[in-house]
Parts: C-alpha cells; structure tokens; sequence
C-alpha cells in the first residue's frame, strides 16, 4: 500500500496530529487523596466524572469516603472507593453464619450441559472459599439463562461437578431455591459446607424483583454476599431486594476486584491512557465512548462502527455497515476528543470482503478506498502498525470490542493483533484491562487471558459500569464507611 496515501489518509482520520496528550499536560495519575485532598470537592470530580455527566448517581453507588487499594497484576497500585467486602467481617462475623451468596453462574452450556467456559464458576471461587475457611454456611444463589418458570436444561445441576472439583468439596443441590427442601438443606448445612439453589429465575417474581420472594430467599440466611457482577446491573430480588432483608449485605472478592478495575484504574489511571474501543455497532458504544474520551488520552476505535465515522468524514464506505441516523453523532464525538486533546484514532486501512461470510474474497485497501460492493471486516495492517505504535506509550489501556468479524478466521487478525500487543505490554508493566462481551472471547482465543491485569466477568454489566451508570446490585450494598457527599 502506497505510504503517500496512508499518511493522507491518516492525518484526515486522526482528531489530532499530535502525539498522545503527556500527563504533564494533564491531572496528573496520582492518588485520589492527592488530586483532591481537600474533603470540600466533590467526590464524583475526584473519580473523574464531570459534574454534568451521569455519574452523580455513580458516586453515591461506588463511592465511601474509606480508599481502598491494592497491588493490581502489573505492580500498580489499583484505586478505588469500596462498598463493604466480605474481606472486612471478621472471623466471628461468619463461623457458623448461613450466608447467602450471589453468583454469577450463567455459564454456556453445549447440548450436552457440559460446560464450554467455566470462567465465571473460577471467578466465584475465592469468596467461596474465603467462606468455607471461615466456617460459614454457605448457600450459592445464581440464574442460568432466561427461562420462562421452571426448564430443565436452565437447571443449574450441571455446575455441581465443577464447582465441587474447584472448592475440593461436595456441593449439596437443592431442587428449588425457597421452600420447606430448601430450609431442610440449610438447617443440616455444616459449618464449611456448601448449598447450591436452583435457577432463581424459575420464579417470575426474581426478575420483577418482588418484595415477598426476596424475603423468602433472605429468610434462609444471616448475612448476604453478592459476588454476581455479572448480574450487578440487574435490580432483580437475589441481587437487590434481598439486601432489604439481610445485614449486612457485602460484596465478594470479584465483585470488589472489578469495581477496583474498572471504576478506580479507569478514573485514576496511571497515564497516558489509552481506550479501544470496537464491536459492530457505534449506537450500542455511544455511551462507552462519551464517558471514555473523558478520562483517557488516546481513543482507538475499530469494528463495525468505523464506518459511520468514515462516512461522517464523506468516505465512501461500499456495503460496509454504517448507521445513517448516527452520523451526525460521530462528527460530534470526533469534534469533542478534539477539544478534549484526546487523540482519536481510526484505522487508516481495512480488510474489505465481498461478502459477509468466512470464506469471502478479501482485499486490503486504504481507508478511503472502499468500493461499492465491498465491506469492511477487519482493520488493515497498516492501522495494526499504528495502534501498536500508540498502544506502545501507555501504562493503562482498557479494551472493549472486537476490531473486526473475529469469528471468521479471515477477519480475526486485528482483534488477535490487538490482544497479543495487549498481553505483551501487561508483561511490561502496563495494566490491561478486557471490559468484557466479545474481546474477551478474543483474549481467550490467542491464549493471552491469564497475562491480562484484568478481564472482566460481566457483559452487560461492564458496559453499564463503563458508561457511568450506576449498577443496582451495587448500590444496594452497605458502605464501607457511610459518608455524606
Ligand atoms: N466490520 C464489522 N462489520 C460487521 N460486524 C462487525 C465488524 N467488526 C466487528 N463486528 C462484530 O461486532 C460484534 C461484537 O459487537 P458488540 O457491539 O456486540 O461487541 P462487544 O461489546 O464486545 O460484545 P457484547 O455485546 O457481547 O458485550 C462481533 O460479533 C463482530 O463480528
Ligand atoms: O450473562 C450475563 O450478562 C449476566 O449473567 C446477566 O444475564 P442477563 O442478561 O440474562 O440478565
């Protein structure tokens, strides 16, 4: 590809010419207490939100005037504000306490309910554990799928084998998560013992977050524990409305380690700062992009969504997927990293296929090259090159969204050239955060999962936390320290 063109087309796709904001140029990437020691300022400033986003809610969710810290993969020290953790109870607040613990276990299941990935049965594990120690009686809560009552291949039976092979005991399963079974099962529950419900969502009232069911399920315990993230930003009655009835009601170990991840290093992360942000559509990120080009000093953007940026910019963009209706949106957000001296980058080049399939023709051809009848699936190695080069001066980068149709091997190259570029910069230090949904899948695809400094467990939920959305499974929970903001 001729350099001449590439440079061309560079400078028209890049918001700024410069290199990536230095961070003597900006809030200095130090300690919360540091930037804001003076207890008058806001809070939600201090996080890193601006006063008239949607964080004001974020703050009152997340926030305690208690700091917590700890080494983060990577050796930085992670900062966030923490809601109470099961860390914080004592030994004597849990030896021979039934506690009711919120799970993620919404697992993938192939036709033979073998389970395909068992991170998120992994990730519950520590708590769990933490628990059993302890000698609490433990009862597991989770949803699988989203049955309409009660479906037998939503049973979560099939966790059983994995959950008891990782915690080295027998879980105990009980066939439905309230009634007489249920409270026979907790009651010979011995202390380091564990009782897994089944599928909370076989009750309509779960989803509807109902008063009466979240009573029933508290009435099986003393103490609540919600290490669902996954789940957090539901307000269903095993994530919130049993907090009404159970004191206290803590978060768990992975509940707390993704808030640290992506609510502290997010908003006090060592600098530069570098998102990506990909997936196929830039509707469905709006609200991840508004919030990102807030806090970080370099935006990659690849996936589907390109292409309403490109054509905003009057490329042509062949049959590549755009949203017409969100042009205008796309030259307001490359309009507003410009005044935020975020530097925004698109990718120069594009892998382009002459149809949506795995076994297309495909071409690589620059950004303003696209012909009619052709799409864009991938980005091309000249944009690899570039984001390298970008990625190569940060010390935290959270990643969200795959750069191309990654399922098809054809068009997988950015989104694996962007995790192995992640994996070997975790090697050197920088933390590199994977906000969940496909480039997590991703991640795992190249082997690269276990050098990450975090991935997270949630989907849905990361998206929400990314926006600055407040997560109801969060807020729910008791503060650290009650403080008046
Ligand atoms: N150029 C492209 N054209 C069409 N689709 C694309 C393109 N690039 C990526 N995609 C598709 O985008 C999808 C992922 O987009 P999505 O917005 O769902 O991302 P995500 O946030 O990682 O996932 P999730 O929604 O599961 O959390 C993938 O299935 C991928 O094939
Ligand atoms: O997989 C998820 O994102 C969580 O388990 C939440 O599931 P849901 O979208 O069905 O509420």
């Amino acid at each position: 590809m001729a350099s001449a063109t590439t440079s061309t087309t560079l400078s028209l796709l890049k918001t700024t010419a410069s290199t990536p904001t230095s961070s003597a140029t900006r809030t200095p990437a130090t300690l919360i207490p540091t930037r804001h020691p003076h207890k008058s300022v806001s809070l939600r400033q201090s996080l890193g939100f601006s006063s008239a986003a949607s964080g004001d809610s974020l703050l009152s969710l997340h926030v305690s005037s208690k700091l917590r810290s700890f080494k983060g993969k990577g050796s930085r020290l992670v900062v966030s504000m923490a809601k109470k953790s099961v860390g914080d109870l004592s030994g004597a607040d849990l030896k021979g306490k039934k506690v009711f613990v919120r799970v993620d276990l919404n697992v993938p299941l192939d036709d033979n309910q073998n389970i395909t990935d068992d991170t998120r049965v992994r990730a519950a594990v520590p708590t769990i554990k933490h628990l059993i120690q302890n000698g609490a009686k433990v009862i597991l809560s989770s949803h699988l799928g989203r049955p309409k009552g009660v479906t037998p291949k939503f049973s979560l039976a099939p966790l059983v084998p994995r959950l008891s092979e990782l915690l080295g005991i027998q879980v105990v399963k009980a066939d439905d998560c309230i009634g007489p079974e249920v409270e026979k099962l907790v009651a010979s529950l011995p202390e380091g013992g564990v009782l897994l419900l089944e599928n909370v969502r076989f009750y309509k009232e779960e989803e509807k977050n109902e008063p009466e069911f979240a009573k029933k399920l508290a009435s099986i315990a003393d103490l609540y524990v919600n290490d669902a993230f996954g789940t957090a930003h539901r307000a269903h009655a095993s994530t919130e409305g049993v907090t009404k009835f159970l004191k206290p009601s803590v978060a768990g170990f992975l509940l707390q380690k993704e808030l640290d991840y992506l609510v502290g290093a997010v908003s006090s992360p060592k600098r530069p700062f570098a998102a990506i942000v990909g997936g196929s559509k830039v509707s469905s990120k709006i609200g991840v992009i508004e919030s990102l080009l807030e806090k970080c000093d370099i935006l990659l953007l690849g996936g589907g969504m390109i292409f309403t940026f490109y054509k905003a910019q009057g490329l042509s963009v062949g049959s590549s997927l755009v949203e017409d209706d969100k042009l205008d949106l796309a030259t307001s957000l490359l309009a507003k990293a410009k005044a935020k001296g975020v530097s925004l980058l698109l990718p120069t080049d594009v892998v382009v296929a002459d149809k949506f399939a795995p076994d297309a023709n495909s071409q690589i051809v620059p950004a303003s090259a696209i012909r009619d009848g052709w799409m864009g699936l991938d980005i091309g190695p000249d944009s690899i090159k570039t984001f390298n080069e970008a990625l190569d001066t940060t010390q935290t980068i959270i990643w969200n969204g795959p750069m191309g149709v990654f399922e098809f091997e054809k068009f997988a190259t950015g989104t694996e050239a962007i995790a192995k570029k992640l994996a070997e910069l975790s090697g050197k230090g920088v933390t590199t955060i994977i906000g969940g949904g496909d480039s997590v899948a991703a991640v795992e695809k190249v082997g690269v999962a276990s050098v990450m400094s975090h991935i997270s467990t949630g989907g849905g939920a990361s998206l929400e936390l990314l926006e600055g959305k407040e997560l109801p499974g969060v807020v729910a929970l008791d503060e650290a320290i009650p403080v008046a903001v």
